[in-house]
């Protein structure tokens, strides 16, 4: 199966446990692959056949923007399910990073992957 990728997608936002983390945006990166058959679009060369890059990222930046959650877990869930229910994907891979969160790592974060229902 072919795929379309998203790499370190950057969104500053309010996110965290913590009281001091609901005052302060940080930042965030997203890594994103989703599974799906690039050959119609390939064939056309039209856009409107194509998983289109550019509006699955403006869709996770609303998404992570518009409302504050807690946890990464619950972020990757929320953009799981909206990115299969609105684009013609099967399969999504969501991989989060937090690199402020432990200043001893490079970064820390959760990746999950989801399937479509049948
Ligand atoms: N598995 C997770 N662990 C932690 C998270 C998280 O979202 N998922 N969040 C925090 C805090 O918000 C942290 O980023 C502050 O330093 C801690 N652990």
């Amino acid at each position: 199966m072919d795929k379309v990728f998203i790499s370190q997608l950057h969104v500053d936002t309010i996110i965290g446990v913590y009281d001091f983390e609901k005052e302060t945006k940080q930042s965030l990166y997203f890594d994103i692959e989703m599974l799906c058959d690039i050959k119609p679009a390939a064939k056309t060369d039209d856009i409107a056949l194509a998983l289109d890059y550019a509006k699955v990222s403006e869709r996770v930046i609303a998404h992570t923007t518009a409302k504050p959650v807690e946890l990464l877990e619950t972020l990757a869930e929320q953009l799981a399910a909206i990115i299969l229910t609105e684009f013609t994907t099967t399969q999504v891979t969501i991989r989060i990073s937090k690199p402020a969160a432990v200043t001893q790592a490079n970064t820390v974060g959760v990746e999950i992957t989801r399937r479509k229902a049948c």
